[in-house]
This record gives structure tokens, C-alpha cells and sequence, in this order.
């Protein structure tokens, strides 16, 4: 029978065939956590006196979620993960440096065919590189980070086939919320999605990692694009694949859903409260008020969404009632929105160029929404209380919705680019 390419990631793993619902030890490649999950995962160690990590060279923490401090509480927890990192010799990325989904990729620290586990539910991102990545709790970060290994059921796969040619004003984000609409938040539960189909031949690396970043909204474990020339691009400079990382589906694989998405005339895409599966066009939304918009965070932080924004913020001044915040994923994303004039458009038009934290994300700090608040946000989730108050709305959309509605201060669809 043949094997889907999670299955033929375990069985390279663990050196026998393996199918989906077979129960599986593995060894894990990398292991990530942040400053949201670390410290509980530090504890657990503490608390069950474990004092050695299997591998520390495949640990890496980064400091994004409430980075640089927001309170002394804050700055405490974010030096005690220093402490132990500097003990335990565990590569920590520090404040400023960049927000994990966007830093580790970039770094090269991601590969096909390797199986990744991080403390942070986003972290199925890199499966835009070939890799089976899966979201973890902090008591198996620590159970991994001292044994090296960890359980796993083998996820059944969802194939989802996209096709058709998008607009210009059509991203990765409208593309992975037009697919949200129709699989909702528990469709992908415990499963695998593979994104597969001529329109994703066609896509940038970072509307890739966009969408695969949204497959947690799905429920799923982890997300896959096969490996390609576009991937190989990306990586060129940054890690050596081998022939043996890369692996691709038998074409007699079982799959437990087949799903295709037509985005021949996808119109642009928006995320209304409280869900990220509560999807309609922006047009249906056009013209509701908003208070704050966030360009970048994890989902959308990547210099092409920076350029894409940009494009329709040049030589243009943004409402005077609506703040913008631009948080890019990175330093070197912001290094290189330097270097294209991109930094400069952004702040002319009346951007604040935030440090690369989660922030307003999850309303941890800098961008908290208040009282009745609106939000328009390039982010991933919207849910009740999420953001700030429990009265606010947070609204999902694309880096070219959210600049564009900016020059208006309301919901505005943006206009195809020539
Ligand atoms: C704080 C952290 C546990 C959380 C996650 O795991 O996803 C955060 O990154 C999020 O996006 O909600
Ligand atoms: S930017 Fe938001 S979604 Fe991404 S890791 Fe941070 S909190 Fe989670």
C-alpha cells in the first residue's frame, strides 16, 4: 500500500513501515518552545528533578511572546528562561530578534522530511518546507527536551487541491480563509493537511508559510507542502537537502478527505469575530469602523507582505482615527523593509514600526484593544477576549486589506494591482 508523506516521514524516522493510527515512539529533529510556554516547561522540569537535556544542540527557545518586558513580572520570567538557557546550553533567540514562525525558518533551521515539535500551536508553519511540524504542550517539551523521543499517533492526511489563477490582490491569507470557510475549525482534527494543486505550484514561500500557519485554526496536526524548486530557492543559502530528506506521496496513497478549492474567482477574504472559520467576502464588510490595524505578527510578517501593503499605502497618509501597527517577523525582515524604501512608506503613511513581538496578538502588550474597540488585524486568530477587552472585534484579512482599508479607517476591499 502506499504511503502518504507523513507516513514516509515516521517510517524514515523510526526505520519501519508505519500507516495512519499506528502508534509510534520517534526521535524528534528539533524541539521549540518560547517565553509563552517555556517557563511552565522549566518548572516541570524543577518540580521532577530533571537536571539533563537528551540533545541541547536540538532545543531552541525564542523570546517573542511578551518580549521586550512588558511588567517586572514579565522581565523576571524572561530571565529565568535565559538563566536556563545559558545553563542547559539551549540556543535562545532574545528580544527583538525576531517572532518564532518567522525567526527558525529564516535561521535554516528547518528542513524537509524532519520531524518538529514545538510548545506553540502555529508551529505546523514549516510544513511549508516539507517538514512535519506539531504544536506540543510544555510538560512534553520537557518530556522530549530530557528523552529525546516522543509518542505519536500517525495522523490520517487530508489532501486539499488548489487550483485556478488568483487575482492580484488575491494572497496565500484569502486563499487559506477561503479553505477555513469551507473545512471549518475542527475539520482537520488530528490530521495532516497536504497542500497540493497547480495554484500552489505557483505561490511565493510566503504566502506558503501563511497558509500553513493558519492549518491550526483547522484543528490539524500538521500541514504539508510538497517539497519544490520554490522551497529549494528558499533554502538555497541556508541549509544543505539531501535526495533523502525530501519525500512526496505514492500515488496509491490513502488519504481520509480529498477537498479542492477553485480560486479562479476568489474575491478577497475576512475572518469575522469570534472565529477564524467565520469567513465571508471583505465586500460583505465593507465600511464597519476600525480603531487598530496590525500588518505582520507571525502569520503575515514576511517582507513580500510588507511589499504587498506597501503597494497601496505609497505616497498615501492613513486615516486619521485608525492606528497601524507594522510588526515585522523578523530583524532581518525589517532590516531588508529598510533597504527597499518599504519602512519608509509605511511610516510616511502613518505606520508605527513596532519591535518583532506577538504583542497585541494575544493582547499580551503594546496594541491592547480596549472597550468596544475594532481591530483589523493580519493575524491568525480572532477569538472572544483574545486581543483585549472581551467587547472588542478582531477582524482576520490579508496584508492588502488590511493596508488598504487603512487609508479609509473602515473595512475597504482592495482593488486588483496591475
Ligand atoms: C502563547 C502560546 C501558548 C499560544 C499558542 O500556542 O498558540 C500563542 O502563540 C497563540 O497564538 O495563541
Ligand atoms: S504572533 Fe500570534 S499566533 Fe503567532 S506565535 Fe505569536 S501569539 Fe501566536
Amino acid at each position: 500500500m502506499g504511503q502518504t508523506i507523513v507516513e514516509k516521514i515516521f517510517t524514515n524516522k523510526i526505520g519501519k513501515r508505519v500507516f495512519a493510527n499506528d502508534m509510534v515512539w520517534s526521535n524528534v529533529d528539533l524541539m521549540m518552545g518560547t517565553d509563552g510556554t517555556v517557563p511552565m516547561t522549566i518548572s516541570i522540569l524543577e518540580k521532577n528533578n530533571i537536571n539533563t537535556i537528551s540533545d541541547s544542540a536540538k532545543v531552541v527557545f525564542v523570546n517573542d511572546h511578551f518580549s521586550p518586558a512588558k511588567d517586572i513580572v514579565n522581565a523576571n520570567t524572561l530571565s529565568c528562561i535565559k538563566k536556563f538557557a545559558n545553563e542547559y546550553k539551549v540556543r535562545l533567540f532574545d528580544a527583538g530578534e525576531g517572532i518564532c514562525h518567522v525567526l527558525i525558518p529564516d535561521k535554516g533551521l528547518i528542513k524537509p522530511g524532519m520531524l518538529v515539535v514545538g510548545a506553540d500551536s502555529h508551529v505546523c508553519t514549516y510544513g511549508a518546507l516539507g517538514a512535519l511540524s506539531i504544536g506540543i504542550g510544555s510538560s512534553d517539551l520537557a518530556f522530549a527536551m530530557s528523552t529525546g523521543k516522543l509518542w505519536f499517533r500517525v495522523p490520517e492526511t487530508i489532501k486539499i487541491n488548489v487550483y485556478g489563477k488568483k487575482q492580484t490582490n488575491i494572497s496565500g491569507k484569502d486563499i487559506v480563509l477561503a479553505i477555513l470557510k469551507k473545512v471549518g475549525v475542527a475539520g482537520a482534527s488530528y490530521s495532516v493537511i497536504e497542500l497540493v494543486g497547480e495554484a500552489m505550484t505557483g505561490l511565493n514561500i510566503a504566502d506558503r508559510f501563511s497558509m500553513c500557519n493558519m492549518a491550526a485554526e483547522m484543528g490539524a496536526k500538521g500541514v504539508i507542502i510538497p517539497y519544490d524548486e520554490i522551497v529549494a530557492q528558499y533554502l538555497k543559502d541556508k541549509v544543505q537537502v539531501e535526495q533523502e530528506d525530501v519525500f512526496y506521496a505514492d500515488k496509491d496513497a490513502k488519504y481520509s478527505k480529498c477537498i479542492d478549492i477553485c480560486i479562479d474567482d476568489l474575491q478577497p477574504q475576512i475572518a469575522c469575530p469570534y472565529a477564524p472559520d467565520n469567513v465571508h467576502n471583505v465586500n460583505d464588510m465593507e465600511g464597519l469602523k476600525i480603531d487598530q490595524i496590525v500588518i505582520g505578527l507571525c502569520t503575515n510578517g514576511r517582507l513580500e507582505d510588507f511589499r504587498r501593503a506597501s503597494r497601496y499605502l505609497k505616497k498615501k497618509k492613513i486615516n486619521e482615527n485608525v492606528r497601524l501597527l507594522i510588526i515585522p517577523g523578523s530583524r532581518e525582515v525589517l532590516i531588508q523593509m529598510i533597504k527597499e524604501g518599504i519602512a519608509e512608506i509605511l511610516v510616511e503613511a502613518g505606520g508605527i514600526i513596532c519591535p518583532s513581538t506577538c504583542g497585541p496578538c494575544v493582547g499580551g502588550h503594546m496594541g491592547v484593544l480596549g472597550e468596544n474597540e475594532v481591530g483589523l488585524y493580519t493575524s491568525s486568530r480572532n477569538f472572544l477576549g483574545r486581543c483585549g477587552d472581551k467587547t472588542a472585534n478582531v477582524y482576520l484579512c490579508s496584508p492588502d486589506t488590511a493596508a488598504y482599508s487603512a487609508l479609509f479607517g473602515y473595512i475597504k476591499e482592495p482593488h486588483s494591482q496591475k
